[in-house]
């Protein structure tokens, strides 16, 4: 199913991050994990910089556990602009949201960064700016998902 969505991405080195889940008990999944992390920081080179975090998934299953966090958090940091996190989507006291928001956060900085890069211009408002202005900026940037389906906050 992922492959399909990957391969249906026209523009991927026009992506600001990536993120690619695996099964903490599942060694096929954690492999398959791998060889997409070979294709997008190796065989596709323009996506080589963009944020990616690798999420462990399932560990409320430890008595299934095939895949160990420190071998994995190993393999996965040895790939170019990856993090790893470990996380259950089925614990509901889980650290699901606050993974993706921090990363999300890191996705919007690096992507400003890039396009001011881009655009030739020399500081990012993003990293170096002041506290007040990137405040303001992650507000923005935010509100959209604090908002619920009616569109309230
Ligand atoms: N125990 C446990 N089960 C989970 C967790 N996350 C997802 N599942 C279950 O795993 C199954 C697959 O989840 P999906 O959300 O369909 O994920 P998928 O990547 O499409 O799964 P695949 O069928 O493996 O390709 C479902 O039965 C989920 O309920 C988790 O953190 N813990």
């Amino acid at each position: 199913m992922l492959m399909k969505t990957i391969t249906q991405t026209e523009n991927l080195d026009q992506v600001d991050g990536i993120v690619v889940v695996f099964s903490c008990s599942d060694s096929e999944s954690f492999n398959s994990c791998l060889d997409l992390l070979d294709y997008f920081k190796f065989d596709c080179k323009p996506t080589l910089k963009t944020p990616t975090l690798v999420i462990g998934n399932k560990t409320d299953l430890q008595h299934l556990r095939v895949v160990g966090t420190v071998e994995a958090r190993k393999c996965v940091l040895k790939y170019p602009g990856c993090s790893f996190e470990e996380c259950s989507a089925a614990a509901s006291d889980d650290n699901v949201e606050v993974i993706f928001r921090s990363f999300i956060k890191k996705t919007l900085v690096e992507s400003d960064t890039r396009v001011i890069e881009q655009n030739g211009r020399k500081s990012s408002i993003a990293t170096v700016g002041s506290p007040k202005v990137v405040r303001a900026h992650f507000k923005r940037r935010f509100s959209m998902f604090g908002r619920d389906r009616n569109g309230s906050n």
